[in-house]
């Protein structure tokens, strides 16, 4: 696998892929701001909580590597002020940059991390219509979008995406 990393990328950046492998991984959240929350919001808990953070290039995004536990119990996830979303889900929102006022199917979508994200941007106003096989699933996402008092945007939809390829 070395091999084949140094003959695509190159040695030097190999070893920055290696390096960046063995480095100990972080969770992302992402404050909720149809909350009303802001970043400073969230950064100033975690401060109370003596969780040290890292803010992300995309705004509403801070990186945590330890405190996982203090951020649970101290409820911030349950009193809907912020989820735990990859960046990578994040640059994808970022991509398909929700507009207020549109309307968005989101296939394949339980849990929901996506969902939430593009609902929030739409700033109350606009749908995300949210399919999933998976009617647990949806569920949790619909827990979530109530959490998130995103449920009067997000619609869940049960079926299969295959049927609709036809
Ligand atoms: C990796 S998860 C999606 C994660 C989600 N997009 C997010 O951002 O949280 C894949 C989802 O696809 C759903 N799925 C798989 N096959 C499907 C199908 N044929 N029709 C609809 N949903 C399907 C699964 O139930 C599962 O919830």
């Amino acid at each position: 696998m070395v091999r084949r990393w140094i003959r695509f990328l190159g040695k030097e950046e190999a070893l920055k892929l290696m390096n960046w492998n063995n480095s100990d991984p972080y969770f992302s959240l992402r404050v909720n701001t149809t909350n009303g929350y802001t970043r400073d919001d969230l950064v100033n808990r975690l401060e109370d909580l003596q969780v040290h953070y890292e803010k992300s290039i995309m705004d509403e995004f801070v990186r945590i590597r330890e405190g996982m536990q203090a951020v649970l119990q101290a409820g911030l996830l349950k009193e809907g002020m912020c989820a735990v979303q990859d960046e990578s889900a994040g640059f994808v929102v970022s991509v398909v940059d929700p507009q207020p006022g549109e309307t968005i199917m989101d296939c394949c979508a339980a849990p929901g991390g996506k969902t939430l994200f593009m609902a929030s941007r739409l700033a109350g106003q606009g749908k995300v219509s949210a399919l999933d096989i998976n009617k647990g699933r949806l569920r949790i996402l619909m827990e979530a979008a109530k959490c998130h008092n995103l449920d009067d945007i997000i619609t869940d939809i049960h079926g299969d995406l295959r049927l609709y390829a036809t």
